[in-house]
């Protein structure tokens, strides 16, 4: 068993499935639970540790149909609640600070005190598979006026999700040490970048329509319950961490092997084992404000780079903002996505006893703009 999903076949109502051997058992006939027919996780998220526990248990023993994934269409698998993106590998924030900043120290002094982030847009979090219509905005060439257009600097960012299913009241806090109660599982993200709308825009608010028209989510949520043979201890860090972030006790790295690729060729394979700050302090940072959570919050993780050119999660990095364009096999270089360029991003996991963990993939074709 791994993920669970929201899947309908010809003809029939998005339902919650789950995956076994392969297959998908339809949880909603093989229950008879209301709560697996809504289509969507959420009722089920809600139910907390104790009851997805008790239908893990139950699954083991379950009668229902199986059905293949080549016959199935999958949907988002929850109601996005709220949507923050993390910025938690240092690869990937050096680099992006280097090209964005040049001439400025590469991490911000901020960096490795607090898990930055931004809140993004919720009802633009789309499932696998949604095209991706280059979106158009203000980009600003050096020394000219501003003028508007499709971006010509659209990028991906290969990222890991975690979805929230209990909520926390306003004012409440979430430790390190209560991660696992709130936080479900784990998906693949791609925060679609227009480089040069966000290049113009992001001073000094951050981030905004240049990764707002759309993130991609992997269809199938894998349970915190099944990657205990995942979990890894984050590297060390620079800076003691003030209580609330410490997480000596409570590591939540996890040993997640990305594969990103363009047009079905392997463009990188980023290494979430080595990424800064874990999904536990990220959400202990979340809510230290009293920040109310809600069933079906999502947060990701941030670009997930490594120390070699080929962990690298974005093209702006593989590329060098472009001064270094990706060969590709078939002779033709890139710097950023063409319309009609698929990029791919998939992960695996050690399991238990050895196996292997699929994340399944996050997968988008970039159509031209309107
Ligand atoms: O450093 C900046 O100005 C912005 C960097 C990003 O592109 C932010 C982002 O989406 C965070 C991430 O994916 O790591
Ligand atoms: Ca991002
Ligand atoms: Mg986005």
């Amino acid at each position: 068993m791994t993920g669970y999903g929201i899947f309908s076949t010809p003809g029939t109502a998005p339902r919650t499935g789950v995956q076994v051997n392969g297959q998908i058992l339809d949880l909603a006939a093989a229950t008879g639970d209301p709560v697996h027919a809504t289509g969507s996780l959420n009722a089920f998220l809600a139910q907390g540790p104790a009851g997805w526990a008790a239908l893990r248990e139950r699954i083991a023993h379950l009668d229902g149909p199986m059905i293949s994934p080549a016959e199935v269409t999958m949907h988002l698998p929850a109601e996005i609640a709220d949507y923050v993106d993390f910025y938690s590998s240092r690869h990937h924030a050096e680099n992006i600070g280097r090209i964005f900043r040049p001439g400025s120290p590469p991490l911000t002094p901020n960096w490795t005190h607090l898990p930055i982030g931004y809140h993004g847009r919720a009802g633009t979090v789309r499932v696998s598979g949604t095209p991706v219509v280059r979106p158009k905005g203000q980009r600003k060439p050096p020394e000219a006026a501003p003028t508007f257009g499709p971006s010509l600097r659209l990028d991906i960012e290969a990222e890991v999700g975690f979805v929230v299913g209990v909520p926390s009241a306003l004012g409440e806090s979430v430790p390190v040490s209560a991660f696992a109660e709130h936080v479900f599982g784990v998906c693949l993200i791609n925060d679609w970048s227009a480089r040069d709308l966000q290049a113009w825009e992001y001073v000094p608010l951050g981030p905004f329509l240049g990764k707002s028209f759309l993130t991609s989510m992997s269809p199938w949520i894998v349970p915190l319950a099944d990657l205990e043979a995942a979990r890894v201890r984050p590297p060390a860090r620079d800076e003691p961490l003030l209580p609330y972030l410490d997480d000596a006790d409570h590591p939540w790295g996890l040993d997640l092997a990305m594969e990103v690729r363009l047009n079905g060729e392997l463009i990188s394979t980023p290494p979430f084992a080595g990424m800064y700050w874990s999904a536990a302090q990220q959400l202990a940072h979340l809510t230290v404000n009293g920040a109310a959570l809600r069933t079906g919050d999502l947060f990701a993780s941030g670009t997930v780079s490594g120390p070699e050119r080929d962990q690298r999660g974005s093209l702006i990095e593989l590329s060098w903002n472009g001064a270094d364009p990706l060969k590709l096999a078939d002779g033709s270089t890139r710097t950023f996505l063409e319309d009609g360029d698929v990029v791919t991003i998939s992960a695996t996991a050690p399991g238990a006893g050895g196996t292997r963990i699929s994340f399944g993939e996050v997968t988008g074709r970039i159509e031209p703009a309107t």
